[in-house]
This record gives structure tokens, sequence and C-alpha cells, in this order.
């Protein structure tokens, strides 16, 4: 092994070293070629030692998260070749994890101008694996908290039957951590630190971009659930979620591809199969697109308005944050700001976000993009484009919104080029029928209908 980091774009291979799991940290070490050892940590705090009919069940969720979490270092190399020491791995787990390094980072890839296909092949043994067996979870839930509208919304239905859970996230976010203390559930926090050459490679001009860090914290949860003993995850991803962003040459990009049903039935099914036979993995708000959910929270989520942020530069590790909760100034902000305006009274939604973004001509073009009007869906966690024209389409009919810059620009430009039958916000509202909610929690799904 060498002590200096070198481009990795240059290495042959990216290697799983190995993991390990001591006092409650998880480290999980990757390599480029024989080069420094890359490694992450993750500290579940006051972890309690297992029960012995667990014990199988956490080792294969730490070697699930080692090999998700790798998507991070892998793709600042993207080598042809991949490694993984110790116990071969079988065929299912292979598939599930080339699925997710190659729609996972799509969006990399697009914007690298990087073509991965054919390129990622984890290896594996064709044998057959023993089905894993249930693991003796008790009934609870682990609640994941982004900040955002969406947990708060999927929290606030699980309280409203009662259930047993807990409000949960990984890292060191102020913001997520007050909205945590909001929900009145137990919290708990996770810690997750990655490789600090990571940031190193990066300097030497590593690859970089975009990587599925649902994925990843879906499996943080899922080591989280085996150690405190959960029967169920319950994360807040809409439908709107498994919409591609884009198409190109015959692939689909999807910058929110983790959130999506697919990735969501694959590790549910995984986890049957090869964790623990009784841990349940779901999304409470999968019927739902995003008008619906905003339409949720403005009802149900009037004791977060002062603490909630939708705006992902608040959750940077490295960069600069917002001095405000809301930046104003990426699609995100943009994007919840319009999903809002039709369910909230204008004063209100002003005063969360400080201005009224609906009334500012320098953002016509941002706004251009989220109705997919001239332009492709911004790269962010935003609705589909035509639940954005049914937004704008009602606002245009609002008095108090119809003369303001954007909204004016929309119905005298934009309006008469759709079709009036497509702008209707009543459809969006309505559930779709995909969910993986497991039956005891399904009261909860029906708290949002
Ligand atoms: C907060 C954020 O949006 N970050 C994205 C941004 O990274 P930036 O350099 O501006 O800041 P940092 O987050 O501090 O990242 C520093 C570097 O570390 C890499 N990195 C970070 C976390 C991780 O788990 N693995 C990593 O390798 C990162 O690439 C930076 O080099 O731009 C990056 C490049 O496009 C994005 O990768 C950063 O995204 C974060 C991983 C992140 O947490 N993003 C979520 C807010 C996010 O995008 N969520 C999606 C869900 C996508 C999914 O499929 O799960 C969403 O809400 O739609
Ligand atoms: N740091 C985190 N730790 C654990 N779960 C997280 C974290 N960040 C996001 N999540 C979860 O990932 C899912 C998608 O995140 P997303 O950012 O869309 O949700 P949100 O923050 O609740 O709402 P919004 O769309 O308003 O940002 C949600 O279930 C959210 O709880």
């Amino acid at each position: 092994m060498t002590d200096t980091f070198i481009d990795p774009r240059n290495s042959q291979q990216f290697r799983f070293v190995r993991n390990t799991f001591a006092d409650g940290v998880a480290e999980l070490v990757y390599a480029f070629d024989d080069g420094p050892e890359l490694v992450e940590r993750v500290t579940f705090p006051g972890a309690p030692a297992v029960p012995p009919e667990r014990e199988a069940a956490l080792a294969a969720a730490l070697r699930l998260l080692h090999l998700v979490a790798g998507v991070s270092y892998y793709k600042a190399g993207i080598p042809a070749g991949i490694v993984v020491e110790g116990q071969p791995l079988d065929e299912p787990t292979a598939r599930l994890l080339d699925a997710l390094y190659l729609h996972g980072l799509a969006e990399f890839a697009y914007r690298n101008r990087l073509d991965l296909r054919g390129r990622i092949a984890f290896p594996f043994k064709r044998h057959a694996t023993v089905p894993a067996t249930a693991a003796g979870l008790p009934p609870r839930s682990l609640l994941p908290i982004g900040g955002g509208k969406d947990s708060v919304v999927a929290v606030e239905a699980v309280k409203s039957i009662g259930a047993d859970a807990t409000a949960t996230w990984v890292g060191n976010s102020p913001l997520i951590a007050e909205c945590a203390a909001r929900t009145g559930l137990p919290t708990l926090n996770i810690s997750r630190e990655l490789a600090p050459g990571l940031f190193e490679l990066n300097r030497l001009g590593a690859w970089n971009g975009h990587i599925p860090v649902t994925a990843i914290n879906s499996v943080i949860l899922a080591v989280a659930a085996i150690l405190y003993g959960y029967d169920s995850i319950v994360f807040a991803n809409e439908r709107s979620a498994s919409v591609a962003t884009l198409e190109y040459d015959g692939q689909e990009v999807n910058h929110q591809w983790s959130k999506g049903f697919g990735f969501e039935k694959s590790l549910h099914d995984y986890l049957h199969t090869h964790v623990a036979a009784d841990l349940d993995y779901c999304s409470l708000l999968r019927p739902w697109s995003e008008l619906a959910v905003t339409s949720a929270f403005a009802r149900l989520g009037a004791e977060y308005f002062n603490v909630f942020s939708s705006c992902n530069r608040n959750f940077r590790i490295l960069g600069p944050k917002p001095a405000d909760r809301w930046c104003g100034q990426c699609p995100k902000c943009h994007f919840v700001f319009l999903a809002l305006a039709p369910f909230m009274a204008k004063p209100r939604l002003l005063s969360i976000f400080g201005r009224n973004l609906l009334d500012d001509d320098a953002l016509a073009g941002a706004f251009d993009a989220l109705l997919e009007y001239k332009d492709h869906k911004p790269f962010e966690c935003v609705g589909e484009g035509a639940e954005a024209r049914a937004a704008l389409a009602a606002l245009a009919e609002r008095p108090e919104w119809r003369e303001d810059a954007l909204v004016a620009r929309f119905r005298t430009e934009i309006l008469p080029q759709l079709q009036p039958d497509e702008l209707g916000l009543e459809p969006w509202l309505k559930p779709g029928a995909s969910h993986l909610v497991p039956q005891r929690l399904l009261g909860a799904l029906d708290a949002l209908g």
C-alpha cells in the first residue's frame, strides 16, 4: 500500500477492502489499486450489544452499507475493475449494486460526459443463498427526517395513529435537529464522516458529481434498525421522485433515482431476503405527488413553519450555507415556493421565504425550467413539469397572485400554448396505487387521504 494519493482516474481497480464495527462505530474501508485507504466512519450513539438472534442480520446490514456507501469513492475514479475482498457476493447482491451504481450515478455520468453502461459489473459467485430469517424486531419505526416538508408530513401522519416511532437523521445539521425536536418524538442522530481522502482526491482532479445519497441513508437506517430494534424504516419519498429528470441516448437520468419506487422495491425485497425477514422498508408518501404533499404540509405542518427548510444548500458538508434557511436562488426554493402557493395564504408563504419569488423577473428562466418550458427539469429534488404548470395555472386565476411578474408572464406567454384540460390541480391531489407500507402503518397512509 502506498501512502500518497494519485489521480484515481488513472487507477485500474476500486477495492472494497473491509468493514469493521466496534463501540458503535462502523468503519468502511476502500482503496484505488494499492493506494492509501479511504475510511468512512458512521457512528451509532449508545449502540447496544445485539442479541444473538440479530448478529447475522447486523453483519449483513453492515456489509451492505460498505457496498452501498462505496459509491461516493468509486465515482472519483470509475475504474474498470471492481474488487470485493472477503466472502464473494451472490448474484442478487451484485445486481442490486450494479443498478444502484449505474442509475444512481446517471446524472454524474451525464454531466461529466461519461458512459457507464457496460462498465459497472460487481463480481459475484453463483451459489444458493440461505434466505434471511426474522431477527425478532419489535413493532416500532424509524422515521428519517430531512429538515423539509416531506418528512414532516410523514411524521405527522404516523403520529396521528399513535404508532411507536423515533425521528432519526444522519449528519450534523442543526436545522434537521430542530425539526426533529419539533416532532415531539424520541430522536436518534447518527453521525457520518466521509473519508477525508475523498476531498484530497477531489483536489487532485478526481471525477466528481451527484451520488444517490438516499440509498446510503437508507442502509445506515437499516443498520440502526437491527442495532436498536425497529421493524420498519419509513421514508417520505413522493411519487414524483420516480420521474426522470431527462432522457438522452436511450437512457433515463433521474437526479432522485434512489428516492424512486424502483430502488425502494429493490431494497425492500433485498432486506427481506438478505438481512432480516421482519425488517420493512417503505415510503409513506409514495402514492402522493409533490402537490399533494405540499397541500398536506400546509394543513398539517403549522408547527414547523418557522423551522423547516427544503433548501439543500443548508446541508452542504463543505460549501457555503445560506444566511437564511431559504437561499431563494436554487431550484428547490423556487419549486417549493410555487408548490406551496396554491395551498397557503400568501402573507404566510412570503413570511416563510422572506420575499415573493414569483414577483422577480430575474427568475423567469429558473421557473421556465421547472415548467419544462424551453429547458429540462433542473437537477434537483423538484416535482414534475406538469405539476409545476398546474400550480402556476391555479395561481393565474387567483386575484392575489395573477399580477405578480412571473404569474402575469405565464398567463400571457406560456398559458396560451398549453392544453387547458391538462392544467387541473385536482388530479394531482389523488393518490396512486403503488406503495410498500406494511399493514401496521396503513392507518397513517389513510390519514393523508
Ligand atoms: C448538500 C448538497 O446538495 N450537496 C451536493 C453538492 O455538493 P457540494 O460540493 O455543494 O457540497 P457537499 O454536500 O458539502 O459535498 C462535498 C463533496 O462530497 C461529496 N459527497 C458528499 C456526500 C456524500 O454522501 N458523498 C459524496 O461523495 C460531494 O460529491 C462533494 O464533492 O453537489 C454534489 C455534486 O453534485 C452532490 O453530490 C451533493 O449532494 C449530496 C451528496 C447530498 O446530500 N445531496 C442531497 C441534498 C440530494 O441531492 N438529495 C437528492 C436525492 C438523491 C438520491 O437519489 O438520493 C434529492 O433530494 O433529490
Ligand atoms: N440527513 C438525513 N438523514 C436521514 N434521512 C434523510 C436525511 N436527509 C433526507 N432524508 C430523508 O430522505 C428522504 C428524501 O429527502 P427530502 O429532502 O426529499 O425530504 P425532506 O427534507 O423531508 O423534504 P423536502 O422535499 O422539503 O426537502 C426523506 O424521507 C427524508 O426524511
